[in-house]
């Protein structure tokens, strides 16, 4: 596909969605997605490697969300593998600051080659595990976040009681993308009470040519 059919279903996908996007926008997906394909022939970014998949798998349900969550601040995202949710939300939020953290290291020189090559500000890309935040050495594994995000990555109660509670900042968020038929046992987590961290809802959405829908789950610290 070429960039002015990119731009053309990416431009009528966001339209139909309600999520205000410019074609400036539009660009800087394409470059994203571009870069993401030629690199992934030779590291494992994504298996999802046409075009029309990528749009709405990868894309939409990136940006789909956003409508629930800040739109400034500092956020990360967790395992961000080649940049979803973080780099869309980024385009979409040019006021979020973006860290992508990701534990695998070559998905880490790529996320490093892509922010480049789009120069967004403010966006960096950290290489680590969440288990192991704090101990990164860059002042950012230092700061507090106003939002964290994670997709299709299992979610965990530690995300919450060990991760979200020491990283957020006072009301900051904790979003995850729930895949088609994922459901968190939100009713189990009591620790997560205990840590100051407070569930605030599930936010269902459907993609098109998609049967199951989605959802986002969203948590706030009350500490
Ligand atoms: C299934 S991929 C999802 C990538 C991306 N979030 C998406 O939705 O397309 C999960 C990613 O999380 C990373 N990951 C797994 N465990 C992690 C951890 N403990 N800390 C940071 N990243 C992790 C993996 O290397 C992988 O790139």
């Amino acid at each position: 596909m070429n960039e002015a059919e990119f731009l053309e279903q990416l431009l009528k996908l966001t339209e139909a969605n309600d999520i205000p996007f410019s074609e400036e926008q539009g660009r800087l997906c394409y470059g994203h997605i571009t870069l993401m394909l030629d690199w992934n022939r030779r590291t494992n970014l994504t298996r999802i490697t046409e075009f029309p998949e990528i749009l709405i798998k990868h894309l939409l349900d990136s940006l789909l969300p956003a409508r629930w969550l800040p739109q400034q601040g500092l956020a990360l995202d967790v395992g961000t593998g080649a940049g979803f949710p973080g780099v869309p939300l980024k385009i979409l939020r040019p006021q979020l600051k973006m860290v992508l953290l990701e534990a695998n290291h070559k998905k880490v020189s790529f996320l490093k080659v892509l922010l480049a090559r789009l120069s967004l500000k403010n966006s960096w890309a950290l290489h680590g595990r969440w288990e192991d935040f704090r101990e990164i050495h860059h002042s950012l594994a230092r700061e507090r976040y106003d939002l964290i995000t994670m997709r299709a990555v299992r979610l965990q109660a530690e995300h919450l009681t060990r991760f979200a509670s020491r990283v957020l900042a006072p009301g900051g968020i904790f979003a995850w993308w729930a895949g088609p038929g994922e459901k968190p046992d939100v009713d189990s987590f009591h620790s997560v009470l205990e840590a100051g961290i407070e569930f605030q809802g599930s936010f269902p959405y459907s993609l098109p040519d998609t049967s199951r829908p989605r959802q986002l789950f969203v948590w706030q610290n009350h500490n």
